[in-house]
């Protein structure tokens, strides 16, 4: 969409530049003839946030609405007057005529600019780097950087010595309260702004004075000052200095919300270290809980049963138990389910040589290497019933048979047993032994779920994300929101995996609900083509991170060129 003034002649001026100058003088872009028009009556201008009108100086009169301005943004259809002449700011569908290319100093001063700014980090340093790169850009003879804060104003940084009568300012002042900038082009010539305390203080011929606004911070103004022997600011000057003054607020608002997010960072690995226990994250209530109960029972010998839904951390609250049971001997865990069933008794018992074919020595069972430590028996729900008779002797009596022996040797152990399966309803549907189940859970301790712990899951995902050592160091508003907001039926485990995968895709520091695949099930569904488009992205994105970060491999990993791959990106080459 571009934009035009008509003004009352019927005239229509694109505005194709940043700043518009308005008056009866030959050198404004718009030469209005019409009473109550000064030489350079009012400064029309681009920011982030649209464009604006103020007076060009002292006791122009700009009016929006009837009522007279110092600065007020305009909306296409917009009308404002200066002295009788009225003005209609209006949008036009059609295509834009082309633009005047930049020029190639003024390409350069940008790219050298931008180049010297983003060397920068912290944002004190950015600033002087800002005001230093704007002085030697337009060729100022003297330039300084005022913060203000209400009516405080304080000198950031400067070429030189400031004196005070140059900060407490009307031009910094109005620059303030305006948010526009102030041209004194030839001082001589301008009588209004010639008495300026800055001005006389400083010894100066002409000023530029520009606001550097940077998100929600303060407004910083940018003083530059021409001395005699150089020729005055001009409005091109004061288009560059505008310009340049963008992009370094947009870099500023960039490295303040860096700043922001490493804060962030460290107050959560501060929160993470306090919320550690025994290798589980949480500083949820139920999580207290559950520290309590670990701590409490860890160095009994009564035989644990933890029962949680999958993912919830179950065989991590049977280490902490371990670790604070004060045993010697070794944690052995045995996932029930994952053993087949026609070797789970061998290796929980061991065997004699020549017990079956291919037992070739002596070998003792995981049993017996629990001895003096603890046996973690993981989804015991899925112990096949024909083995639960044995294994209810050997939780029993505390003695082990390897297969092929016949004489029973003593093992002294804790049993912790896990199910996500209610091994209650088990033993009703006769797949359980209710004996076993009344030696095994000789105490219970539930693990909550994932969605009853609050803001541990923030906890988690951080933690999960430094200890991925990525690109990616946070999370969005937006992420932090769907993390909260989702169930998380798989629990901590899908949390995990969520992350990581982020951690991989994500292409920027940040990470957002996208990357973690969240938070778009109830959006309307995306045209194929489009989805299909992300998927290849997201794929070949995860395809050049598990290369290493080289393009070139992971085109060739990939059957692809590297031309291709750069396409699929959406990147020239
Ligand atoms: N409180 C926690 N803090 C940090 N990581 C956790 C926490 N709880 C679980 N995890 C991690 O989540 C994953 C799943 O945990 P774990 O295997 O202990 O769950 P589980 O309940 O035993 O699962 P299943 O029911 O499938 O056996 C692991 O990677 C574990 O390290």
């Amino acid at each position: 969409m571009s934009l035009f003034l008509v003004l009352p002649d019927g005239r229509r001026i694109p505005l194709d530049k940043p700043v518009v100058s308005v008056g009866t003088d030959a050198a404004c872009d718009v030469v209005l003839d019409a009473s109550g028009v000064k030489a350079s009556h009012a400064l029309l201008f681009r920011d982030a946030r649209g464009w604006s009108v103020s007076p060009a100086s002292k006791g122009c009169d700009v009016r929006v609405r009837g009522k007279r301005v110092e600065l007020a943004a305009l909306a296409p259809g917009d009308a404002f007057s200066v002295g009788s002449a009225t003005l209609t700011l209006l949008a036009s569908e059609a295509p834009q005529a082309p633009t005047q290319a930049p020029s190639g100093k003024m390409v350069a001063v940008l790219a050298g600019f931008a180049s010297r700014l983003m060397l920068q980090r912290p944002a004190p340093e950015l600033l002087e780097s800002a005001m230093r790169g704007l002085a030697e850009a337009v060729g100022a003879d003297v330039g300084f950087l005022v913060s203000a804060e209400g009516v405080r104003r304080q000198v950031l940084c400067a070429t030189g010595p400031v004196p005070e009568a140059a900060v407490v300012d009307s031009l910094v002042d109005r620059v303030v309260a305006s948010g526009a900038p102030v041209l004194v082009a030839d001082v001589a010539a301008d009588k209004a702004l010639a008495g300026a305390p800055s001005i006389l203080a400083l010894r100066l011929t002409s000023a530029l004075v520009v606001p550097l606004r940077a998100g929600p911070a303060p407004l910083s103004v940018v003083y530059l000052g021409r001395r005699a022997g150089t020729p005055p600011f001009s409005a091109v000057e004061l288009e560059e200095a505008m310009a340049l003054s963008a992009l370094a607020a947009l870099l500023l608002a960039t490295s303040r919300e860096l700043t922001e997010l490493r804060a962030q960072v460290d107050n959560l690995t501060q929160r993470i270290e306090a919320a550690t226990f025994e290798g589980l994250i949480g500083e949820s209530r139920p999580m207290g809980e559950l520290y309590r109960q670990v701590e409490r029972l860890g160095p009994t010998s009564l035989n644990v049963l933890i029962q949680g839904e999958t993912g919830t951390g179950k065989e991590g609250v049977a280490r902490a138990l371990h670790r604070r049971s004060g045993r010697r001997g070794r944690l052995v865990a045995i996932n029930c389910a994952a053993l087949p069933e026609s070797l789970i008794e061998r290796e929980l018992f061991g065997h004699a040589r020549g017990a079956f074919s291919g037992a070739g020595a002596d070998r003792p069972g995981l049993v017996e290497s629990a001895d003096g430590g603890t046996l973690f028996l993981d989804e015991i729900g899925d112990m096949p019933r024909a083995l639960q008779t044995r294994l209810l002797r050997v939780v029993q009596e505390r003695e082990v048979t390897r297969l092929g022996e016949n004489h029973p040797r003593k093992v002294d152990m804790r049993v912790i047993s896990a199910s996500h399966k209610p091994l209650k309803a088990l033993v009703r549907e006769g797949l359980f032994r209710e004996d076993l189940l009344f030696r095994l859970d000789e105490v219970r301790v539930d693990v909550p779920p994932l969605r009853e712990r609050g803001d541990d899951v923030l906890l988690i995902a951080h933690h999960v994300l430094s200890q991925e050592g990525r690109r990616a160091k946070g999370f969005t508003q937006k992420a932090t929101e769907a993390l909260r907001g989702h169930p998380f039926p798989g629990n901590v485990r899908e949390l995990v995996s969520r992350v990581r995968r982020a951690a991989i895709l994500a292409s920027g520091e940040l990470i957002g609900p996208a990357d973690l695949e969240l938070g778009g099930e109830h959006a309307p569904l995306a045209p194929l083509e489009e989805a299909r488009d992300a998927f290849v992205q997201r794929y070949v994105r995860e395809a050049i991170a598990r290369s290493g970060g080289s393009k070139k491999d992971a085109a060739q990993a990939l059957g692809i060129g590297l031309r291709s791959l750069f396409r699929y990106l959406g990147e020239g080459e």
